[in-house]
């Protein structure tokens, strides 16, 4: 039988992220080939028209999964009945920039919105916060929006985390499907800690861990860590715009295992609210590893973790906490 539309939320959808992943969710890339969709698309005011233009395009794909599109400037109309929303709304930043430079501008934004979602979108609907800076955006939604469950509050660290598993390919001379259980520790900016200390790739003979092969140490702990930090700037650097095609892709993937799960003993970096595991401090927006099934993400737990990537993880998170106090200070 065929299964009911998902209402899925794009805001930010005339920008550059969402006229990349409008597409993507409606040709199932998000939700999966047999999951109709019915798009809603916020922008604000001055975007409007761009905005009707991607509907109009949304219309003349003639995408046999979706089953309609909402394109509006009115945040309620957007948010209502929505079971997943993907928050790209805000402004990017630009080079030379840090993501916290955006803050004043962004996390006023993800103030309002927080009570549109609580009142008007379905009562379980997932939270995925794209725009920067996206952990503390994500903080901010989630304590204005109290009703919503902590645990359907997300920010993207996929990204990071496919950009560590394309570098580890590139340097292997191996396909990225055969890498897997990178982590990205922490905040989604340049103290994230991208870790391959439980990473593995699956070789003829089987599974073999990342640091063996690869058999640099040096380039792991240094040079391989900054790149992946860095990747956004250097993106903005080559493009003048920051990366949208990859931050498109990487927030289908997470919501696709969020809501469908992920592979058996394979996990993937989300940006979720810490119940204080690895000594993460309660109530923070960080990156941990997680595997997914029937709709809900779990932290991966046990990992062994030395004293380099202790400090890392803590110096990152030592970042949220200050970010946080940013984030308040310019809501006034
Ligand atoms: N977490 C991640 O991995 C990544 C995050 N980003 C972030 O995503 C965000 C969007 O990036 P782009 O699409 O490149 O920017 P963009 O400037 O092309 O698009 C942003 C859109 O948001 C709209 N907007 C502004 N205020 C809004 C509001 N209150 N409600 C709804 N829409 C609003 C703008 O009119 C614009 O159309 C930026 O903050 C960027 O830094 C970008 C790449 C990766
Ligand atoms: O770097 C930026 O500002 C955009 C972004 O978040 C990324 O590409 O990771």
């Amino acid at each position: 039988m065929a299964k009911n539309p998902l209402r899925v939320l794009v805001t930010g959808a005339a920008g550059q992220i969402g006229y990349a992943i409008v597409p993507m969710i409606a040709r199932g890339v998000m939700l999966g080939p047999d999951q109709p969709v019915i798009l809603h698309m916020l922008d604000i005011e001055p975007a409007a028209e761009a905005l009707n233009g991607v509907k109009m395009e949304l219309i003349d794909a003639a995408f046999p999964l979706l089953k309609g599109v909402v394109a509006t400037t009115d945040v309620v109309e957007a948010c209502k009945e929505v079971n997943v929303a993907v928050m790209v709304g805000g402004f990017p930043r630009k080079e030379g920039m840090e993501r916290k430079d955006v803050m004043t501008k962004n996390v006023s934004i993800y103030k309002k919105q927080a009570s549109a979602l609580e009142q008007h979108a379905a009562p379980d609907c997932k939270v995925l916060v794209v725009a920067n800076p996206a952990n503390t955006n994500a903080l901010i939604l989630k304590e204005f929006a109290p009703s919503i469950p902590e645990k359907n509050i997300t920010c993207l660290t996929r990204l990071d985390h496919n950009r560590a598993l394309g570098q580890i390919s590139e340097r292997l001379n191996v396909h990225v499907s055969d890498v897997k259980n990178v982590i990205i520790w922490g905040n989604h900016s340049s103290t994230q800690y991208p870790d391959v200390n439980h990473a593995k790739v699956t070789t003829s003979s089987g599974e073999k861990p990342v640091r063996e092969l690869v058999a640099d140490d040096q380039w792991l702990n240094t040079e391989f860590i900054t790149t992946v930090q860095q990747r956004g700037a250097a993106i903005i650097k080559a493009r003048k715009l920051s990366s949208a095609l990859s931050a498109a892709s990487s927030a289908c993937d997470h919501i696709r295992n969020w809501v469908l799960g992920t592979p058996k003993g394979t996990w993937v970096s989300m940006g979720v609210y810490s119940d204080g595991s690895y000594g993460i401090e309660r109530g923070l927006i960080y990156s941990f590893p997680v595997t997914c099934e029937k709709g809900e993400w779990s932290i991966v737990q046990g990992l062994k973790i030395d004293e380099f990537s202790r400090a890392k993880m803590d110096a990152t998170a030592k970042e949220l906490i200050e970010e946080k106090a940013l984030a308040y200070s310019c809501l006034g």
